[in-house]
C-alpha cells in the first residue's frame, strides 16, 4: 500500500499536467522552517480551480498542521493536488466544494445564531478557522457584519472577553515581560508586519478601561484592513499593552485574563512603551503603528512622542476621527449648498473635550485655515465642553495639554451648559464626542434648528447606547431638516412625507484602512496631518451632488474597498508630493490622483483561494 501510494505521488510530481509557473501575484511561504523562496514552483492547472486566485503558498506542513492552520486552511475546498500533495487524503470530506457552497453553509449557520454576542464568536471561530474563508464573507456581506466585528458588538465583545475567551490571537506585552520585549517580538511567525493596531485598553469605545479585555479592539480593526482596504491578514498584528487595569470589577473578577494590578502611570509607563516601541522597531522597521482607545491623558503624549521618529505611526482616535470629521463637515457644506471655503465659516460646538473631540476640533480648524482663515479667527468658531461644561475664561487650565489650552474661550464664562451654549453659539454644526448617550435633547437640537436652516449634528461617541442622540430623535425634533451623522451605524428614518432621513456613519473606518493601504503600498515613512486632509476632502466628494442634497454624506460603508482605494490614491499623493515615499510606483502611477487610486485598487489582497504547493 505504502509503495503505491507513494508511486502515485511521485506520479503526481512528474505529470505533464504540471506547468512550472511563477505567479505574478506572489509566492508566500507559509509554515515550519520557511524554505528558499526562489526554488522553482509547479502548480496543478485544472478546470476546477478556475475561480481561485495566482496566488501560490508554499508550505512546509503536512496533514493536519494544514488543517490547523487557517490561513492555509481551505474546509471542504481544497483541490485535488492540494489533497494528494499535502497528504490530506482522509482527512477531509470526500466531496470537494467551492467558495460558493461553503458560504452557503457558513451564512445559514451564522442566521441560527441568537444573539450579536453568539453572531460575534461564531465569526471569530471562523476567522480561527479559515482565513479565505472568513474574510470573503466579511467583504461580501460587509455592512450586515461590521456592526457585529466592530462597533457596537466588538464592545460587548470586549466587555465580556474574560468570560467569552477561545483562543489566543495577536500579541500582549505586559508589565511581566518587561526587559523581554526585544526577544518577545520574535516569538511572533511572520518575518513581513505592514499594519499594528496597538491599545493599552484604556478607554475601550465609551466603555472605559477595560484593561487587557480590550484584544478585540485591535483584532477588530485589523479585519477592517483587510476586509475594507486589501491588507494581506497575515501582515497584520493586533496587540495589547497590559499596563493594569484601573477597572476593579475586572481585577478582582477571577477569569480575568490580564495582569490584576492598578494600571501603572507616569514616568515609568512612558519607559514602558519606549521599550516596546524599541523592540517592534527593532524587528519590524516599516510596519504601520496605529495606537487605538488609549486614555487623553496619554494619547496625544504618545501621539509627539513617536511621530516624527522615521517609521509611520498615527492615533486613530485624534486623526483618523478627525479626518472623519473634517469630511463629514465638507459633505455637509455640499448639502447646504455651499462650498469647501464655506468651512471656515461654520460655528462649531463640541460636546467631549477629550483627545477624540479636541482631535476633530483641531482638525477642522486646520481645514478652515487651508482656507485662508488665521488660526485665530479658526480658534474663535469653536465651543467645546467636558463634563464640567464649556472650556470658559475662569478654567484653570495651567496644568492641561496645549491642545485643550487652544479651546479655552476667553469671551465667555466657564462651565456654561450646553444649552446656554447653544443659545450664545448659534452652531451650524454640533458635534457629540461625550460618550454620553442621549446628551442631545430635545430641547437641545431644537434650539439649533432654530438659528439655522439645516443642521448640522454629528452625535459621533461609540457604541450606540454612547451616542448622543439617534436619528429618530433628530429628525423628528427638526422636521426632517436635519444633516445627521453617527460614530455607529444606525437604520435610515422613514420621514412620512416620502422622503428619507439619512443616518450618515462618521466613523473613522473611512479613513486608516485606506491611509494604512498607502502607507503599505507606497511605504510611506511618516503619516501626517495633510495626508488626512488630503483624504477628507476626497472622501468628501465621493457621492454625486443629487445624493448629498438629500443629506447623503458618503458612500455606504459597504463600499469601503472603493473609498478606501480613493483614500489611500489621495494619502499617497500627498506622500509623494513630501518626498514620503521609499518605494515608488511605476511613473506612469505618480501622474494623476487617478492612476494612483488605481495603483491602490491593484494592491489589494482578495480573499479567494490561491495554490497551496508541497516545500
Ligand atoms: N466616530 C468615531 O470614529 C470615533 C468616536 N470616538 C468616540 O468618542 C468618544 C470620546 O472619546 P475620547 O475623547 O477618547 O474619550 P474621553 O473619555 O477622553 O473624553 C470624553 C470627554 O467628554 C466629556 N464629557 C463627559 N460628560 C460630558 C457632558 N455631559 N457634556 C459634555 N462633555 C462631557 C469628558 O469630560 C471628556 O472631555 C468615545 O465615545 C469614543 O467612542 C472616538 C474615536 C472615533
Ligand atoms: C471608532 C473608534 O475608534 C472609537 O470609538 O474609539
Ligand atoms: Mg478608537
Amino acid at each position: 500500500m505504502f509503495r503505491s501510494a507513494s508511486k502515485a505521488f511521485a506520479q503526481v510530481l512528474e505529470s505533464p499536467r504540471l506547468t512550472a509557473l511563477r505567479s505574478t501575484a506572489g509566492v508566500t511561504s507559509r509554515g515550519p522552517h520557511i524554505g528558499n523562496k526562489s526554488s522553482s514552483i509547479s502548480r496543478h492547472i485544472s478546470s476546477e480551480e478556475d475561480e481561485r486566485s495566482d496566488e501560490i503558498v508554499q508550505t512546509k506542513h503536512r496533514r493536519l498542521s494544514v488543517i490547523h492552520d487557517p490561513s492555509l486552511n481551505r474546509g471542504s475546498g481544497f483541490s485535488v493536488d492540494e489533497r494528494e500533495r499535502l497528504l490530506l487524503r482522509g482527512l477531509v470530506p470526500p466531496r470537494r466544494q467551492g467558495l460558493d457552497q461553503q458560504i452557503e453553509r457558513v451564512m445559514k449557520t451564522y442566521e441560527r445564531q441568537r444573539s450579536d454576542l453568539d453572531k460575534f464568536q461564531f465569526l471569530s471561530l471562523l476567522m480561527d478557522r479559515n482565513t479565505v474563508l472568513f474574510y470573503r464573507i466579511l467583504v461580501d456581506n460587509f455592512e450586515k457584519l461590521a456592526p457585529i466585528v466592530y462597533t457596537p458588538v466588538v464592545g460587548e465583545a470586549c466587555q465580556k472577553f474574560h468570560a467569552i475567551y477561545r483562543r489566543t490571537r495577536g500579541m500582549y506585552f505586559s508589565l511581566d515581560d518587561r526587559q523581554h520585549f526585544r526577544t518577545m517580538v520574535f516569538n511572533w511567525p511572520e518575518d513581513d508586519v505592514d499594519v499594528i493596531v496597538v491599545t493599552d485598553g484604556s478607554r475601550v469605545l465609551a466603555l472605559g478601561d477595560l484593561g487587557c479585555n480590550s484584544m478585540n479592539i485591535p483584532i477588530g480593526k485589523l479585519s477592517l484592513y483587510v476586509s475594507g482596504a486589501g491588507l494581506t491578514p497575515t501582515k497584520t498584528l493586533p496587540i495589547v499593552l497590559d499596563v493594569g487595569t484601573d477597572n476593579e470589577h475586572l481585577r478582582d473578577h477571577p477569569l480575568y485574563l490580564g495582569l490584576p494590578r492598578r494600571r501603572l502611570r507616569g514616568d515609568e509607563y512612558i519607559e514602558v512603551l519606549d521599550e516596546w516601541i524599541g523592540a517592534i522597531r527593532l524587528r519590524w522597521p516599516n510596519a504601520l503603528i496605529q495606537f487605538e482607545d488609549f486614555s487623553s491623558d496619554v494619547a496625544e503624549v504618545l501621539l509627539e512622542r513617536y511621530r516624527y521618529n522615521d517609521a509611520p505611526v498615527f492615533n486613530d482616535d485624534i486623526q483618523s476621527t478627525g479626518c472623519i470629521a473634517v469630511a463629514s463637515v465638507l459633505a455637509s457644506l455640499r448639502a447646504r449648498g455651499l462650498n469647501a471655503r464655506d468651512i471656515a465659516r461654520e460655528v462649531i460646538v463640541c460636546a467631549g473635550a477629550g483627545s477624540a473631540g479636541l482631535g476633530v476640533c483641531d482638525a477642522i480648524a486646520k481645514a478652515m485655515e487651508a482656507e485662508g482663515a488665521s488660526a485665530n479667527d479658526a480658534r474663535a468658531k469653536f465651543f467645546i465642553l467636558d463634563e464640567n461644561g464649556l472650556l470658559g475664561r475662569e478654567r484653570d487650565m495651567s496644568n492641561d495639554s496645549a491642545a485643550r489650552q487652544k479651546f479655552q474661550r476667553k469671551d465667555l464664562p466657564d462651565g456654561m451648559s450646553l444649552i446656554e451654549v447653544i443659545r450664545a453659539a448659534k452652531p451650524t454644526v454640533l458635534l457629540g464626542l461625550s460618550g454620553v448617550g442621549g446628551l442631545f435633547t430635545e430641547e437641545i437640537v431644537k434650539e439649533m434648528d432654530k438659528h439655522v436652516d439645516r443642521p448640522v449634528v454629528f452625535p459621533m461617541s461609540n457604541p450606540s447606547s454612547a451616542s448622543e442622540c439617534t436619528p429618530e430623535q433628530v429628525f423628528s425634533w427638526t422636521k426632517g431638516n436635519a444633516i445627521y451623522a453617527s460614530g455607529s451605524p444606525f437604520e435610515n428614518v422613514e420621514l412620512g412625507d416620502g422622503r428619507i432621513g439619512y443616518s450618515n456613519q462618521a466613523n473613522n473606518v473611512y479613513s486608516f484602512p485606506g491611509l494604512g493601504l498607502a502607507v503599505t503600498v507606497l511605504r510611506i515613512s511618516c503619516v501626517t496631518d495633510d495626508m488626512f486632509l488630503a483624504a477628507a476632502r476626497r472622501i468628501a466628494q465621493l457621492l454625486p451632488d443629487e445624493d448629498v442634497k438629500k443629506g447623503l454624506l458618503f458612500p455606504r460603508v459597504g463600499r469601503l474597498r472603493e473609498i478606501s482605494a480613493e483614500v489611500g490614491g489621495a494619502v499617497g499623493m500627498v506622500a509623494l508630493e513630501h518626498g514620503l515615499v521609499r518605494k515608488m510606483p511605476p511613473t506612469e502611477v505618480t501622474q494623476s490622483l487617478d492612476g494612483m487610486v488605481a495603483y491602490m485598487r491593484k494592491n489589494m489582497w482578495e480573499p479567494k483561494y490561491g495554490h497551496i504547493v508541497a516545500e
